[in-house]
């Protein structure tokens, strides 16, 4: 039987697949979860975890270094990688929204949107025939309307609680978004009956 190397995302969307992994009956090991080990290995299953930043999981999934990922679909609208998306998880549910300061308009001449998806906010912006100067941040992406930075951000809404105790408003929802399992194609192909095989199980778990 093939060994399987599996792209897991460190953070927010870890527990959640780590409990879907398990609901599906899979004996994984306890420091897959308790541990600051980047590499794990869970020998009952022949599968190999790597611990990797979220944004950074299609990468490793598209270079083959990794069978199959788990990457947020806000993560894979953002870079366009050669994967695979084999399943909705439905798991770390949010949305990208536009957001700003209460009741203000755009800038007329060229509004400035900050984010930190910037492909998918030029996108949106260009559907809607808008012209707009794209500001990229890493995080704390509030900020920019705060301090007149932009006019807009665009990023993601899951609670509301940090737009409200920013005194921020979200102006249009561009997208919902849960994590997605990925595939390498390569490995698909290669590997097709385990990767199958654990598709299924996982797609029980999700539908019930
Ligand atoms: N409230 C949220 N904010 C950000 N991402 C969320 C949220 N809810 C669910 N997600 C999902 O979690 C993923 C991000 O996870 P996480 O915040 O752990 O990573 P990160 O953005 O790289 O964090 P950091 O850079 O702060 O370590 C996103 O790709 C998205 O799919
Ligand atoms: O609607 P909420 O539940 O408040 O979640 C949304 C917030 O969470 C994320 O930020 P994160 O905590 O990842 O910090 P960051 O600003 O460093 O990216 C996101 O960028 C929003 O700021």
């Amino acid at each position: 039987m093939d060994e399987l190397t599996i792209a897991m995302p460190k953070g927010r969307i870890f527990e959640e697949a780590y409990e879907l992994l398990v609901g599906a009956g899979y004996d994984l090991p306890k420091e897959l979860d308790d541990s600051r080990k980047l590499i794990v290995e869970a020998p009952n299953e022949r599968f190999r975890f790597i611990l990797a930043k979220p944004m950074d999981v299609p990468t490793y999934v598209e270079h083959g270094v990794a069978d199959i990922g788990i990457a947020g679909k806000d993560v894979l609208l953002e870079h366009d990688r050669d994967v695979h998306e084999l399943l909705d998880l439905g798991i770390s549910a949010c949305y990208i929204a536009t957001a700003g300061l209460p009741n203000t308009e755009m800038n007329e001449v060229t509004p400035r949107i900050a984010t930190k998806y910037p492909a998918v906010a030029s996108r949106y912006y260009r559907s809607k025939g808008e012209q707009v100067e794209i500001i990229e941040l890493n995080g704390s992406i509030e900020l920019a309307p705060l301090i007149g930075l932009s006019d807009r951000i665009v990023d993601i809404v899951s609670t509301g609680r940090t737009l409200k105790e920013n005194g921020l408003v979200e102006y249009e929802k561009i997208i919902d978004i849960t994590s997605r399992l990925i595939a390498n194609p390569v490995s698909y192909r290669l590997k097709q009956q385990r990767i199958t095989e654990l598709v299924d199980k996982l797609r029980e778990q999700v539908t019930r």
